[in-house]
């Protein structure tokens, strides 16, 4: 697959591998790692490499196949004051190629969601005391869950979410965790911790929190690789994005860079496109498996993938609407940006 010239030509994405705090940090390479190991940081030539490795994950489009297959994702948030923020990553969901996505709220907020958009599966759930049992009919049927876009703070809220991710993690199912899901995790790092199929989406001010819940320090201002690499290794090797300027997403082994070009807009939402995304990706990644994604674990490779997307349909979305560009126009960037990106 040909770099895209344009894209080489704005320099978009590169991707690091970083050697010295593997050294530092990390238990030994193996072969396959070795080989994809790049000590050069910030080439296109990197970023193509990990472009390439997301196409090996993507499932192709047959006649062969029934509904379901490709992705059935599952949003779990969606609360009186945010009904946007679910609704956006489960739409993502749908068009980056998942065939089904349910969104589980509140009884309030469900009404709301169903009116954004009749491709919504909509749940009204998370506050009945049922909340978890009705959570688990479904979760043998989910193939990746998406915890906390628009979940907000509640107590009871978090407390069913709490019980929904340890039938997630019971059943094997991965999670990606974002927004007020990683306000439980800072409370309760214990939930997560050493969850392989796990992967947190932090922002700037989720990072800070995180980290200093789980290894008490405070963010410091300089190495963010390194914080990033250490807080995965703290939580038991889960996979973190932190989300910023660049993407840095490690799995406690490696870091790798995404710097795709975005834009200058930092319009609510983009953070949900993403974790809504990379839900559908890392089914995909997990399913195909370590052999198809090189050195890089799959969950690595689906996290790299949600931001390349991201970023291009930022940049997309810029370029027709300027200032005036809104997630829904990124929504709408998703298919052209996916096929730019991800298929010849
Ligand atoms: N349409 C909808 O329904 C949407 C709903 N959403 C939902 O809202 C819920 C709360 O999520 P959240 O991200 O607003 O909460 P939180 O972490 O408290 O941040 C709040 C404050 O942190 C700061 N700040 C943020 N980034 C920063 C940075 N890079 N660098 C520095 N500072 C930064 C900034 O503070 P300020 O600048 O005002 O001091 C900001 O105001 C959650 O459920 C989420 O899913 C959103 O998804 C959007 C679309
Ligand atoms: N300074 C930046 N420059 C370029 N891209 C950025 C910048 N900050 C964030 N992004 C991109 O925007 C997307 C969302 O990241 P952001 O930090 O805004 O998440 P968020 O705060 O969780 O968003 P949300 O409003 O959905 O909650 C990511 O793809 C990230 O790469
Ligand atoms: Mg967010």
């Amino acid at each position: 697959m040909a770099v895209r010239a344009g894209a080489a030509a704005a320099g978009a994405a590169v991707v690091a591998v970083l050697s010295a705090a593997l050294a530092l940090y990390g238990p030994p390479l193996d072969a396959a790692l070795r080989a994809f190991s790049l000590h050069k940081a910030h080439s296109v030539k990197d970023m193509e490499n990990t472009l390439q490795l997301v196409r090996n994950v993507v499932p192709p489009l047959t006649t062969k196949k029934h509904k379901g297959q490709d992705g059935r994702i599952g949003v779990v948030g969606g609360c009186r004051e945010y009904t946007g923020a679910p609704y956006f990553a489960a739409i993502s969901a749908l068009k980056v190629g998942a065939d089904l996505s349910h969104v589980f709220c509140t009884q309030e907020a469900a009404p709301v969601i169903k009116s954004y958009s009749p491709e919504l599966i909509v749940h009204p759930i998370l506050d009945s005391p049922e909340a978890v049992h009705e959570m688990e009919q479904w979760l043998p049927r989910l193939h990746a869950l998406v915890v906390g876009p628009g979940l907000g703070r509640d107590d009871a809220l978090l407390e069913n979410v709490k019980g929904i991710l340890e039938a997630s993690k019971a059943r094997g199912v991965p999670v990606v965790i974002d927004a007020d899901g990683l306000w439980l995790i800072a409370q309760q790092p214990a939930l997560i911790q050493g969850y392989r199929k796990a992967v947190l989406t932090p922002n700037h001010v989720e990072f800070g929190r995180l980290s200093e819940a789980v290894l008490g320090a405070p963010l410091e201002g300089g190495d963010r690789h390194g914080a990033v690499l250490r807080l995965s290794q703290a939580l038991g090797n889960v996979t973190v994005v932190q989300k910023g300027e660049q993407d840095v997403i490690s799995d406690g082994e490696q870091v790798l860079v995404c710097s795709q070009e975005g834009s200058g807009r930092r319009c609510g939402g983009q953070g949900d496109l993403l974790s809504g995304s990379l839900g559908v990706l890392a089914h995909w990644a997990l399913r195909t498996g370590p052999q198809k994604t090189g050195g890089p674990s799959p969950l690595l490779v689906a996290a790299f993938g949600a931001c390349a997307l991201t970023r291009q349909c930022s940049q997309q979305a810029f370029q027709k609407h300027g200032r005036a560009t809104t997630t829904s126009d990124m929504v709408a960037e998703v298919g052209p940006a996916f096929r730019r990106l991800f298929e010849a």
